[in-house]
């Protein structure tokens, strides 16, 4: 069986970016850029109050002092004479600083009075300006290609002073939830034996979260010129196709079965991982086609270790940056793990890391606390508290 890394070389190597196109700006939130941003000005564009209060020349403005309040300068209305000593320039926070000006004294040490102003003593060494391009300059690139505009991004998009961005194009996806006992949610106890089916909700919520569009979520029982039937319009009407369930070995098992007409290359199956070992990835053309296991846990899991990784990289970001695992302490103990690289489900307390107590690839309640993925490499030994692991955002 493939390892989980090894199964990440595969995927990137069978993915291909979209392709890209331009939007305005204000459509850009949670795209991915397809191009390198550059500022078109320095920021700030010139040196700037950071407090508001009198810009001064320093060496002429000792405590009391009597000054000449000679004009007034706001941010996008600079002051436009030039300031000698003995002047003082009333000035607002963002606001250019005036020529012959070197510092600003802040209002609250400050006693105005008419056109005059006096600075009482112990205002300190501070001189309250922002330097010209001390954030940026002019042609610098801001932002690179594969970068998502997440908000924070976004402000440095937006400063970056354009209007239109070329971004990555969204993938339109297709979800199949495959198992005769799925009902939508609200229906399963009117039934002998159904079952909610909890995983296509959730595996929509992901892709959206990852920047694609569902363009169809269908529920399917367990008939294969069913399930052929629908692959077939997936694969027409999508940019990729997400499959859940019937990823196992048994008789009703037709995920990748109902693939055949369509075609499927098949690019890995079954994993060397807990949970999650059924998870496959073709392409049918070049369509990715990504099969998750039905048992709820093993979907999710797989679906942020895989399916994220997908989605980014059909937008032409980085799937390293989707798998950054990170040092963290355990807060209790953790087992030996088994001959699979096992993916624990754990919640951050202020003490560390927490396992949840219930493991099983069926789980459902956990899913609602857990928000933490341990990584243990196959054969791990029992480790014990305060022990720092690999772990990745769930
Ligand atoms: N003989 C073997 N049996 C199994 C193996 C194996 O290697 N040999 N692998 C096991 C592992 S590991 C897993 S994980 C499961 C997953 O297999 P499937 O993908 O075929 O999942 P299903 O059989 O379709 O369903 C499993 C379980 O999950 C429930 N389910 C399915 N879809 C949903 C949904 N959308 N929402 C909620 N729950 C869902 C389903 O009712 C089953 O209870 O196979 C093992 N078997
Ligand atoms: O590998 Mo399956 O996901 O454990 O139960």
């Amino acid at each position: 069986m493939l390892s989980f890394d090894e199964a990440i070389v595969l995927l990137a190597e069978n993915i291909r970016p979209l392709g890209a196109e331009t939007v305005a700006l204000e459509q850009s939130a949670g795209r991915f850029l397809a191009e390198d941003l550059r500022a078109r000005s320095d920021a700030p564009r010139t040196d700037v109050a950071i407090m508001d209060g009198y810009a001064v020349l320093r060496a002429a403005a000792a405590a009391d002092d009597s000054l000449s309040v000679i004009g007034e300068a706001r941010p996008g209305a600079p002051y436009k004479g030039r300031l000698e000593a003995g002047e003082a320039v009333r000035i607002f926070t963002g606001a250019a600083i005036p020529d012959g000006a070197d510092c600003v004294i802040m209002q609250e040490h400050a006693v105005r009075d008419g056109k005059k102003v006096t600075f009482a003593s112990g205002h300190g060494p501070a001189r309250h300006i922002r330097k010209a391009a001390s954030d940026f300059r002019a042609g610098e690139v801001l932002l690179t290609s594969g970068t998502r505009l997440n908000p924070s991004v976004l402000v440095t998009g937006s400063a970056a002073d354009r209007a239109r961005v070329m971004v990555a194009r969204r993938p339109r996806v297709a979800i199949i939830a495959t198992g005769d006992e799925l009902t939508p949610p609200g229906e399963a106890s009117l039934t002998d034996s159904g079952i909610p089916d909890s995983v296509s909700y959730a595996i929509a919520a992901l892709c959206e979260q990852s920047g694609a569009e569902v363009v169809s979520r269908l529920r399917c029982g367990d008939n294969l010129s069913d399930l052929a039937k629908y692959a077939d319009e997936a694969v027409t009407e999508a940019d990729c196709i997400i499959v859940t369930g019937g990823a196992s070995v048994g008789d009703h098992d037709l995920a990748r079965p109902m693939f055949s007409e369509t075609g499927l290359n098949l690019v890995f199956s079954k994993l060397a991982i807990k949970p999650g070992r059924p998870v496959w990835f073709g392409l049918s053309g070049s369509k990715p086609v990504l099969g998750l296991p039905g048992n709820p846990t093993s979907a999710m899991v797989t679906a942020r270790l895989f399916l994220r990784p997908l989605l980014s990289a059909l937008q032409g970001g980085e799937i390293a940056h989707e798998l950054e695992f990170v040092r963290l302490n355990l807060a209790s103990p953790l087992p030996e793990t088994g001959n699979r690289e096992t993916f624990v489900r754990a919640f951050w307390s202020p003490a560390g890391l927490m396992p949840i107590g219930n493991q099983q690839s069926g789980a459902q309640a956990p899913l609602a606390t857990a928000n933490w993925l341990i990584r243990r490499p196959a054969g791990s030994a029992a480790v014990a508290p305060e022990t720092s692991v690999d772990a990745l955002p769930f």
